[in-house]
């Protein structure tokens, strides 16, 4: 579907290289219930620089389009390119991070040894490897805690140090799948201000799926949402507020206004199961 003519967007947004690039973008799984059309005709655009948030209604796609970008599933339709190229070749040079719901660290290594471990399998040298544990460690503010276990950490600096490991080797992109849904919500207000630091600081595009429309409003500057069966983008607003955001904008008109058009946009695509 064609991005919406009464976006507003910031002159330099709209002229960013793309990242990501979804043209007609279709999966349908077959299942032997009959097929399951997870993503039908997704047409969007994610430029360099993004913060774009996946918000819809489980089951909408949203995990889906991500794990095509991630080249974990393969369309069945359409195209989609990340970095200009296809999503297995992105895979292979490296092109992202992702993030999964859970921190899904493994409790044998310490948290250093977490974040060295994608570094091991790609063959950093071992000094190079040190490097970027501390840097990862101190951009997530987890300076201090490398020689600790998973299970000495709480369950928000777990999250923080799988972002650490999806960062640890410098991808332009992230791909973060609902990482605070299991959160409560000081500590998620927390993190989504230390991302947001994060992001301004590092300029990464980010790809972030999350059940929480004060969420996606709060961290980006695209909103795209989705609708089921089959799974479909139904608006994408380019948010007007500004890239600096302290946590009380969310009490602003203008923020109200925007959480206001994406629960419009989650009302018109909500189907009856
Ligand atoms: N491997 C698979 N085989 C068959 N169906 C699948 C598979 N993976 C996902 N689906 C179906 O595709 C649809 C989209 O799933 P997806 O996980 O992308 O939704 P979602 O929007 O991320 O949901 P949630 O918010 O619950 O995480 C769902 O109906 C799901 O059951």
């Amino acid at each position: 579907m064609p991005e919406p003519a009464h976006a507003t967007t910031a002159p330099d947004a709209a002229t960013a290289p793309a990242v990501i690039e979804a043209r007609d973008l279709s999966l349908t799984f077959e299942t032997n219930d009959g097929p399951v059309h997870a993503l039908r005709d997704v047409n969007l655009t994610i430029r360099k620089g993004d913060f774009v948030s996946f918000i819809g209604p489980s089951g909408c796609g949203k995990t889906t389009f991500l794990r095509v970008a991630a080249d974990l599933e393969h369309p069945t339709g359409g195209t989609i390119t990340v970095n200009g190229m296809s999503p297995e070749e992105a895979r292979k040079s490296r092109a992202y991070g992702y993030v999964f719901q859970a921190a899904g660290l493994y409790p044998w290594r310490t948290i250093g040894g977490n974040i060295r471990l994608p570094l091991e399998i790609m063959g950093y040298p071992k000094p190079e490897q040190a490097g970027r544990v501390r840097r990862t460690l101190e951009l997530v503010d987890l300076a201090g805690f490398e020689n600790k276990y998973p299970w000495q950490l709480s369950g928000g600096m777990q999250q923080r140090a799988s972002i650490a490991r999806a960062l640890a080797f410098d991808a332009d992109i992230l791909l973060m799948d609902e990482p605070f849904g299991a959160l409560d919500e000081i500590v998620r207000d927390h993190l989504n201000e230390q991302l947001l630091a994060l992001w301004a600081r590092t300029e990464k595009t980010i790809a972030f799926v999350t059940h929480s429309i004060p969420e996606a409003v709060y961290l980006s500057t695209k909103i795209v949402v989705m609708s089921p069966r089959p799974g479909r983008v139904t608006d994408v607003i380019e948010s007007p507020l500004p890239k600096e955001r302290p946590l009380d904008i969310r009490d602003t008109p203008e923020f109200i206004e925007i959480a206001h058009r994406v629960r419009e946009g989650l009302r018109a695509g909500h189907v009856e199961d």
